[in-house]
């Protein structure tokens, strides 16, 4: 699904309204209808005060016709509206009209008008802002914000959280909206996924209000949502007169003394996400342990027992996946710099290979193109420089993935796997996957999908979100405590499943 920003949201606003030859008020009108049904199908005409705070552009034009909409159908509602311009927007002031027609009459709060009183029990609808903001709110706006935040009432947010610019972190982190939900319009914006900005709110929920279709289809997007839909069509079905040759021959490097279980859950993992042959590569001391842990993968070890100094792969691997444990002792160093010198098949680069390259960043040139760097923030930081805030980061990312090639998967709660100008945004997984040897686990899967023939790019965003679901099945019985990086690999083969259940069975469950 694609993600759009404020600009383009307004062209398709524009495109549908000189297509289906309608006033921007029907928009606005479909909006509210809208944030009615959900309320309304929730409440059921529960006896609650709606408190509705709106301001006066059209996200408080959203708010005032949804009270229009909440009064009709008997719901005790309190409108305020947030008085912070006088450049009122034409559809805002016409649904004033309407409200004041049905003799509901707002409270208009100034800067000198002191806080209204809120309960705990209240439902607020936030309606100040949305994504029109564009400078930070006035002092006394932001204090009613907080004063919202302070209420611990439901706090129902109409397409943003208000206080939120939808390209740049929020100018005062106090005088945003903390919603409760968020109710957004037609399509998901990029701040719901960025840690600066998605601390705003615990869900979201898209409502159709009617966007053409033809102009969503055709709008080129820089950020795209990767869920079910998206990554099925990456799937690469296993044929049936394949054999382990069809699945390629992964190598996994890395280890040293009291880090050989990075290796382990890496060859693990890139084993059991079909990998046709796993091949280890790690100093002398981790021998034993993998040849007794995973009996199904092969070991090749370096004449040095405690660290890698020299990597040598007797044969063409399909990919390699490097740096779980490694450490960044020279002689590590030097023998990464050999293998990057010597190698031409793609790489996932992951832990001690990022900080390798980020001391030494002449060793970029030599990376193989199409390779899959996925650093962690600290990791990240170090390879592209400190950035301003969410937004500046993903730029430089695209900068640096553009100029060397590379796939950039920038890993967090939301993993954006980064390719040219373009940022995949992941949907699966949870905080239990916080955990260590998770990553290990994310790089086995992608360069065990690489060995598959999936391209670097599509194994990158279909790993990441397969490693999501597999999380995401692993608490399911056990909670986000108890998830071990084992845990992960345990559930690859039923995140498989799930990814692969035909919509009919799905259908028949919920019947
Ligand atoms: N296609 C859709 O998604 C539709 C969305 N709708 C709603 O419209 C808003 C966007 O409305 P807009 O009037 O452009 O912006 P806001 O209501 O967010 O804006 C504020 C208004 O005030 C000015 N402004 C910006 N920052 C400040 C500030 N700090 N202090 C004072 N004034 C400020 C700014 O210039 C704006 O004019 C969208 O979020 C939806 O809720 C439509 O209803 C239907 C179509
Ligand atoms: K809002």
């Amino acid at each position: 699904m694609k993600i759009f920003t404020a600009d383009q949201i307004y062209e398709a606003d524009k495109f549908t309204i000189e297509k289906q030859q309608i006033s921007s008020d029907v928009l606005m009108e479909k909006a509210a209808t809208e944030l009615f049904k959900w309320i309304h199908s929730r409440l059921q005409g529960a006896e609650v005060t709606i408190q509705l705070f709106c301001g006066i552009g059209n996200n408080g034009g959203d708010g005032i016709a949804l009270a229009r909409h909440l009064q009709e159908h008997g719901y005790a509602i309190q409108v305020h509206v947030v008085n912070y311009s006088d450049k009122r927007s034409k559809d805002f002031l016409l649904n004033l009209e309407r409200l004041k027609d049905r003799k509901i009459w707002p409270e208009f709060i100034n800067h000198d008008s002191g806080l209204p009183e809120l309960s705990p029990n209240d439902i607020i609808v936030d309606a100040i802002f949305g994504i029109g903001l564009n400078r930070p709110p006035e002092s006394w706006v932001g204090d009613l914000i907080k004063h919202i935040n302070d209420s611990r009432a439901f706090v129902l947010a109409v397409d943003v959280p208000s206080g939120l610019p939808s390209d740049k972190a929020p100018w005062n982190k106090e005088h945003v909206v903390r919603a409760s939900y968020v109710l957004s319009f037609q399509v998901p914006k990029l701040i719901f996924f960025l840690p600066e900005t998605g601390i705003y709110q615990n869900q979201w929920e898209l409502l159709d209000i009617g966007l053409d279709s033809e102009f969503l289809g055709k709008t080129a997007t820089a950020y795209e949502l990767i869920g079910k839909p998206e990554v099925l069509p990456m799937y690469r079905p296993r044929l049936k007169f394949s054999h382990k040759g069809t699945y390629g021959h992964a190598v996994i490097v890395g280890g040293s003394y009291g880090k050989i279980g990075a290796v382990q859950l890496a060859s693990n993992a890139c084993l059991t996400v079909g990998s046709g042959l796993v091949t280890a590569f790690v100093p002398e001391c981790g021998y034993h342990s993998l040849q007794t842990a995973i009996p199904e993968i092969m070991v090749l070890t370096d004449e040095e027992d405690n660290t890698i100094t020299k990597i040598d792969i007797p044969f063409k691997p399909s990919v390699v996946g490097i740096g779980m444990g490694m450490g960044t002792e020279e002689d590590t160093v030097k023998a990464f710099s050999a293998l990057l010198k010597n190698i031409e098949t793609p790489m996932v680069i992951d832990a001690d290979g990022l900080n390798i390259l980020a001391k030494h960043p002449k060793f970029m040139k030599d990376v193989p193109k199409q390779s899959v760097l996925t650093p962690h923030p600290k990791e990240l930081e170090r390879l592209i420089g400190e950035w301003e805030d969410d937004f500046d980061k993903l730029e430089k990312a695209k900068t640096f993935a553009t100029k060397h090639d590379c796939i950039l998967l920038i890993k967090g709660a939301h993993s954006i796997t980064i390719y040219n100008t373009i940022g995949f945004v992941n949907t699966t997984g949870n905080p239990g996957m916080a955990t260590a040897g998770s990553g290990d686990v994310l790089t086995g899967m992608i360069t065990g999908l690489i060995a598959q023939g999936y391209s670097s790019l599509n194994a990158a965003v279909f790993g990441v979100y397969l490693h999501g679901l597999a999380g995401d099945m692993g608490v399911s019985h056990n909670g986000y405590e108890a998830l071990k990086a084992s845990g992960i690999i345990e559930n690859i083969g039923k995140a498989y499943m799930e990814l692969l259940r035909p919509p009919e069975i799905e259908n028949n469950k919920e019947a």
